[in-house]
Order: structure tokens, then C-alpha cells, then sequence
């Protein structure tokens, strides 16, 4: 209930804000910009989404719209072109071959600028200080140095298998398999195991990665955009002027209004309420990361470090122009990135497990006729496991994980098919929409690894195998340690246990609708059982699952002590 002291505050306040949603309509209805010759889309102003119900995620609302318009749609988001890219040919076209001007990324005032003084790279515009970041990511996850933390990935998916044996209580293989992902993370860039998701350190990144993530404008706005789709279906004509006022507008807690007016960063800091808390989280980011990083720097000098990408970054400093405070920040990338991408991708694998037992037994036949009964998969059966290999880019091609990728931005006017896309634009690829191609992928919802083993037929495109890792200079430079942790965990999870359903379960939702997440999307938590397989008592060579597991937890814990 409102009293008289905040009556008399709430509605001058109330006032300016309908007067500055009327302008912010006025200005967007009819003083922006509509370039008749962008690529096609919903007019600007009102929008052809009418249809698009309330809540339908935004990579699912522009395949509606890649079925109305085309491969390439436009649509506007305040002054800025949002455009879309349906299809991996219109992607490669454009965020490959023309990399030079379609690498830079949106500019995001709350999660770069002023968060983390534009030094977290995911979201750093195009120019020298990405380049350098990029350069250390490349040094550091490269496939050659990729290659080098397979030992690693080897021993944590080991401690991992004997973990999910041992644990009794379903709901918490989640908590095992994140941190065997934390821990890939932590060792890879810092050279130091985790061993309990309750190791400090995790608990204060954790903060920080979501706080990161959770004021990614990116994402916000796409929920804006999605919003003002829906006003038509407000009854009358003030009401909608007034709803779409209000859905430009940030959030009601009004914490991000300054990306929709970034002249607010005009005003006396003092001034600007926004900036305090996001301060205040780079200041405690940068401690952390300073510390992890000088932690590493230690153990240099004393010749304690093993090979991690902080070493590396250490070691080469110069050549990638970073300094101390820019060195630190890049090395969260992995935490921010890693952790969540690989463990949603598991998540798809169970999930397609579960829906397709056929796949499942096709794989164990596979690695059992390679590998034998008597010990795990390892790295080297990897040439030998074309299936298992195929199955891993079907995972990550069936239901995607990153459904728009990260918004890229182009910083030169260019022209795509007698289509102008100027400078400035976002351009998004549609990976969810690519998935989905019938020319490259027939029977695009079915599960089926074969389509990434069958020579493609003739005139028939060949199943691409990145477009899910995004595109062009922005790539994700994490693919190849991604593709490293999905093969060994889950090569050697079917090699150990069978994935069911728990009786009494019914089977989850396979729909990419039902999946939750933002920027990132996973399946809602659902309940599988890890069944120790029988590897037939009766056969030669038999060893018993449970017992090889044992014996392989403890020789990693041995070779885990390599690591900190
Ligand atoms: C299945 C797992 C993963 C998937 C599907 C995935 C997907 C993606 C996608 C779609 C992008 C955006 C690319 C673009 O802008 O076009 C990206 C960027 C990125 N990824 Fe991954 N990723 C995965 C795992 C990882 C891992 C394990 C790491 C690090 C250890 C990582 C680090 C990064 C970084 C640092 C970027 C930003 C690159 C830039 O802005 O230049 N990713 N990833």
C-alpha cells in the first residue's frame, strides 16, 4: 500500500515517466530512421510479430520471421538495425569472409564499460585490445595447446565416473559434473584443480560470472524487442503507446536505463545511480583476478607452475600488449564462458540419451569393439570412434546450446545482396534457424549422428560441423577443450553405464521451447539413472565396472597431484 509520503513522490515520478515514454514512442515511431533498402523485416514502429506470443524466446521469433522474409531479416531496436542471419551460407558470406568489418561486438555500457572497463573480452569491441585478448585465448586453447590438457581432462573425467558410480542420490550427478567442468577451467587457466564446489575461490567467481552475465544487455534487450512485438495485442490504441513507452524503457528497476540512454553518462558521476554497484563489482573482479593471476606468478618463480594459459600469458605478456589489470580480466574468460556452454551441452546429451536408446547402444557397440571390455576409452580411440565423434556434433547441432550465438556488430557500411546493412548494425546468426535447415540437416529434429558419418548425397549440402561454436574472427575460442571434455566424459560414460530413466519418471521435454536460460540455454533439471553396465560375466577379459573405476579413480588421484 502506497502512503501519503510516497504518493507525493510516486506520481511526479509517474508523470516524467509517461512524457518520456511518449517521446521515446514519438522519436521511435516517427523520427528514426527506416532504410527502405535494409533486408527485409517487420516495418519499424509497428511490427509484423503481432502474431508471436507472449514469452516465445527471440531465436524462435526470428525463425518466424526467416519463414516470412527470408534468410536475412532486419528489424529495429531503438535507432540501431538488428540483423538476423538464418542461414550458415548467409553467415559464412558475411561474419567469415567479410571478418575485417562484421567482428566488433554491440556496445554494452552496464557488463563492459562499466563493469569491467571494457576488459572482458567477450564483449570487447573490435581493435587492438581484442586482438591482443584474442591472440592469449589462441595461445592458450589453440588445438595445440588443447592437446596439452588432455591428461588432465583424462584424470577429472576419470575422479568424475567413480563420483557418479558411487552417488546414490540422482539429483546430485549435477553437482559432480560441475565440477568437473570448474575444475577443467581452473586447471587450464590457472593451473590449479577443484576439488569441492565450495573451494572459496568458486563461491567469489561464481558471483562474479553471474553478476557478468546477468547484465549482459544483450540479452535484455532482446527481451525488449520481443515485448514490443506483443502491444498489438493491447485493445486500445493509447494503452499500446503507452505499453510500448514503457517496454523501451529498462526494467522496472530502472538499474539499466542507461543503455537505452547512453547520454546519461553525460551527467556529474555523482549523479549517475546506475554506476555505483557496477563499480564496485570490477573493483572486487579485479582483486580476484589479480590474485589468481599472481598466485600463478608465484609458483613461476618458484618453478611450481604447471602449463596453464596464465603461464602462458605471463610468460608472453608483451607480445600480447596487455597490461596487469587487462591480463587478469582476460583470464576469466574460460570460468565465464566454459563452464556453463559444456555443462549445457552435457545436459543435451543425456536428454537425447534418454530419447534415443538405439543411438545410445550403437555407440557402446562401437567403443566396445575398439576399446574391448577391460578398460576406459581413452584419447588415442578417439580416430577409431567415428560414431562417438559424430554423436558429439549432433549434440551440439540438435538442439544448440548458444541459439543466437553472441551478437556481433559491424563497424563499416556494406551491402549483402543489393541489401544495405550500415555501419553499426548487430548482426546475430540464427544458429537455432541454421540447426534447423532441411537442406543440410533432413529431418532436422531427429537425433542422428549418421548424418555427420554419410558422404553428403549428391547436391545435398554437407552437414556443417562448427556453425554451433559461431563464426568468423569471433569464433569461440573454446571449441576444442569443449570438444576434448564432451569426448572423453562422454565416451567414457558409455562405456560405463547405461542412461535410463528412473522408474516412475516420465520422460523430459525434448522441445528447445522448454529449455531455460538466456544467453546460454539448457534443459529444465530432469532425473536420469547412470546404470553400471553389465560387461557380460561370462566373456573373456571381463572386468568387473565397478572395480575398473575404482582402480582408474585412484591411479588419477595419484597423476592429479601434478596439479595443485
Ligand atoms: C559446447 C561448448 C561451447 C559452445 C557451443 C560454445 C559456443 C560459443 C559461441 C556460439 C560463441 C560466440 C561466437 C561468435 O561470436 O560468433 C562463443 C564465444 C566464446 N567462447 Fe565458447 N562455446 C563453448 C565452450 C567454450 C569453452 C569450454 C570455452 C573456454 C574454456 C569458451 C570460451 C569462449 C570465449 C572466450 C568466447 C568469446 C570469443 C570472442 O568474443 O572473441 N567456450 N562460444
Amino acid at each position: 500500500m502506497l502512503n501519503g509520503m510516497s504518493m507525493t513522490k510516486f506520481i511526479p515520478a509517474a508523470c516524467v515517466l509517461i512524457v518520456l515514454s511518449l517521446f521515446v514512442v514519438f522519436y521511435s515511431l516517427v523520427l528514426g530512421p527506416n532504410d527502405p533498402n535494409r533486408p527485409p523485416g517487420p516495418p519499424r514502429g509497428f511490427f509484423a510479430l503481432n502474431k508471436t506470443a507472449a514469452g516465445v524466446p527471440p531465436w524462435k521469433a526470428f525463425t518466424q520471421l526467416h519463414k516470412k522474409f527470408g534468410s536475412v531479416v532486419s528489424l529495429y531496436q531503438g535507432k540501431t538495425l538488428v540483423v538476423v542471419l538464418g542461414t550458415v551460407k548467409a553467415a559464412t558470406d558475411l561474419l567469415d569472409k567479410r571478418g575485417s568489418i562484421y567482428s566488433s561486438r554491440p556496445r554494452n555500457i552496464m557488463a563492459s564499460e562499466l563493469m569491467s572497463g571494457g576488459m572482458r573480452g567477450l564483449t570487447m569491441p573490435y581493435g587492438n585490445r581484442w586482438r591482443g585478448w584474442r591472440s592469449l585465448m589462441h595461445a592458450g586453447m589453440g588445438i595445440e595447446a588443447s592437446n596439452g590438457y588432455k591428461t588432465l581432462q583424462s584424470i577429472e573425467s576419470k575422479i568424475l565416473l567413480r563420483d557418479l558410480l558411487t552417488e546414490t542420490d540422482l539429483t546430485r550427478y549435477a553437482a559432480h559434473l560441475r565440477r568437473f567442468a570448474i575444475s577443467i577451467v581452473y586447471c587450464i587457466t590457472y593451473g590449479r584443480r577443484v576439488t569441492s564446489l565450495d573451494d572459496p575461490l568458486v563461491v567469489a567467481n561464481h558471483k562474479t560470472d553471474e553478476s557478468a552475465l546477468i547484465s549482459m544487455s544483450i540479452r535484455y534487450n532482446l527481451i525488449a524487442i520481443f515485448r514490443l512485438h506483443n502491444v498489438r495485442r493491447a485493445k486500445y490504441f493509447i494503452l499500446r503507446l503507452i505499453r510500448i513507452g514503457f517496454t523501451i524503457m529498462p526494467p522496472a528497476t530502472g538499474k539499466y536505463i542507461v543503455e537505452s540512454w547512453p547520454f546519461l553518462l553525460k551527467l556529474p558521476h555523482f549523479l549517475q545511480w546506475f554506476r555505483h554497484a557496477p563499480l564496485r563489482q570490477r573493483a572486487s573482479d579485479s582483486k580476484l583476478y589479480l590474485y589468481l593471476m599472481n598466485t600463478v606468478h608465484k609458483q613461476m618463480e618458484s618453478g611450481a607452475a604447471p602449463q596453464s594459459i596464465a603461464r602462458r600469458a605471463i610468460e608472453r605478456q608483451k607480445e600480447f600488449g596487455l597490461n596487469d589489470l587487462e591480463t587478469a580480466f582476460a583470464l576469466s574468460a574460460p570460468f565465464t564462458a566454459g563452464v556453463g556452454t559444456t555443462l549445457a551441452a552435457l545436459d543435451v546429451f543425456f536428454l537425447a540419451m534418454l530419447h534415443y536408446p538405439a543411438v545410445m547402444h550403437r555407440a557402446q557397440e562401437e567403443i566396445e569393439a575398439v576399446v574391448g571390455k577391460d578398460r576406459l576409452p581413452e584419447f588415442d580411440d578417439a580416430k577409431s570412434l567415428p560414431y562417438i565423434n559424430a554423436m558429439i556434433k549432433e549434440v551440439l547441432r540438435w538442439r544448440p546450446i548458444a541459439p543466437l550465438g553472441v551478437a556481433h556488430s559491424v563497424i563499416a557500411d556494406d551491402t549483402y545482396q543489393d541489401m544495405s546493412i550500415p555501419n553499426g548494425s548487430t548482426v546475430f546468426a540464427n544458429i537455432y534457424s541454421m540447426s534447423k535447415g532441411e537442406e543440410m540437416f533432413p529431418s532436422p529434429d531427429d537425433f542422428d549422428p549418421e548424418r555427420y558419418l554419410e558422404p553428403s548425397h549428391q547436391g545435398e549440402a554437407s552437414p556443417h560441423s562448427t556453425f554451433f561454436f559461431g563464426f568468423g574472427r569471433r569464433i569461440c575460442p573454446g571449441m576444442h577443450v569443449a570438444h576434448n571434455s564432451l569426448f572423453i566424459v562422454i565416451a567414457r560414460i558409455l562405456s560405463a553405464f547405461n542412461i535410463q530413466l528412473p522408474k516412475g519418471s516420465a520422460l523430459p521435454s525434448k522441445v528447445s521451447e522448454d529449455f531455460i536460460g538466456g544467453l546460454v540455454i539448457r534443459p529444465k533439471p530432469f532425473v536420469y539413472q547412470l546404470e553400471p553396465r553389465d560387461k557380460s560375466v561370462s566373456s573373456p577379459g571381463h572386468v568387473d565396472i565397478g572395480i575398473l573405476v575404482e582402480e582408474e579413480y585412484r591411479r588419477a588421484l595419484d597423476e592429479a597431484k601434478g596439479w595443485m
